[in-house]
């Protein structure tokens, strides 16, 4: 199967000279959930705008659709819908009346049953008739969701979905998103929570300084970069690592009570069976073990700062 939005070599200089984007190469198939994560000023905002059409590409060609996003502008525009950072409304029109009319602008007739479904998928129907600037922060992310989706889009770029939401309203966004899959979007969310790329994303892309660093699915990612910790709660406190355990990766902590072991998934054996057989020779006692896989957010931060060490 083709990809639905397939990225090649894309770069943007903005005019003053600035080098956004490096030749990102990335291919998105049809229903997945892809999150890219970055630091601020990475080039997500960038790589999103050139693909809806907002930001011309210095050079390389992205199409949507199998359209390309350059010459074939209105037809790669029409599958594509767009939630921005910034809530931008019109603060006297009414709920529904901003999405008919952002349903025109892509040229489609009024469909009611649509934006009936559409309002009441996020929880907007009841508040159809109120004006946008009577609705909290979160009903007016909502009404951008919205507005992204009246035109029917196969592809919907999220920039930044739950930036400064509470907690509920997050998970609530992740549960739309999750809905949206479910009705065969594509949904390519930025995101600096890496909790969330975590809790929704099928793939991972991580982009630093205008380079894409990798793109993975989010499962063998932790799989193949993740390390886990073993933690062994000692009954009696240690002044140090007995010598007789220093051929092992271990951290004891500042009170002398825990042993922390750090190990490699991929590797042949994990080395437990034979530490714990070397805590016990050492005479110390056991009063818990528990592990833990590193997470996202420790792959994240060691593959921008391992970039930098290399620039
Ligand atoms: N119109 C512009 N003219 C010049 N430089 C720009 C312009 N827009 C963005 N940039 C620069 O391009 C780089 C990438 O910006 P972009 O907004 O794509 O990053 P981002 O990853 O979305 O960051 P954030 O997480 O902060 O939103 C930044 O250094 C930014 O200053």
């Amino acid at each position: 199967m083709s990809p639905i939005v397939d990225v090649k070599n894309l770069r943007k200089i903005y005019d003053g000279g600035f080098e956004a984007l490096k030749g990102v190469t990335l291919s998105i198939e049809a229903g997945e959930i892809l999150a890219l994560l970055g630091p601020n000023g990475a080039g997500k905002t960038t790589l999103i705008s050139a693909l809806c059409g907002i930001t011309t590409p210095s050079s390389g060609t992205a199409t949507v659709g199998g359209h390309d996003i350059a010459r074939e502008y209105r037809a790669a525009r029409s599958l594509v819908g767009l939630v921005p950072q910034e809530i931008a409304l019109e603060p006297f029109e009414k709920v529904i009346s901003t999405i008919n009319f952002s349903r025109g602008i892509f040229g489609k007739p009024k469909d009611d049953a649509l934006t009936e479904r559409i309002l009441r998928q996020l929880s907007l129907w009841d508040k159809r008739d109120a004006r946008t600037r009577e609705l909290s922060g979160g009903m007016k992310r909502r009404v951008m969701i919205a507005k992204a989706l009246c035109h029917e889009p196969r592809v919907l770029f999220l920039d930044e979905p739950t930036a400064g939401v509470d907690v509920e309203l997050r998970r609530d966004m992740w549960q739309i998103v999750e809905e949206l899959k479910a009705d065969g979007v594509t949904i390519i969310l930025t995101t600096h929570y890496i909790e969330e790329a975590e809790a929704i994303a099928d793939r991972v892309g991580v982009i630093n300084k205008g380079e894409l660093l990798l793109v993975e699915d989010k499962a063998s990612l932790m799989a193949r970069m993740g390390r886990k910790t073993l933690r062994i709660d000692l009954r009696d406190k240690v002044d140090e690592v007995p010598s007789a355990l220093a051929g092992y990766d271990l951290e004891l902590s500042e009170d002398g009570t825990t042993l922390s072991y750090h190990y490699d998934t991929r590797g042949e054996g994990t080395g437990i069976t034979r530490l714990l057989q070397a805590l016990a020779a050492e005479g110390l006692h056991l009063r818990d073990i528990h592990t833990r896989q590193s997470s996202l957010e420790e792959i994240f931060v060691g593959l921008v700062h391992d970039g930098e060490d290399a620039a």
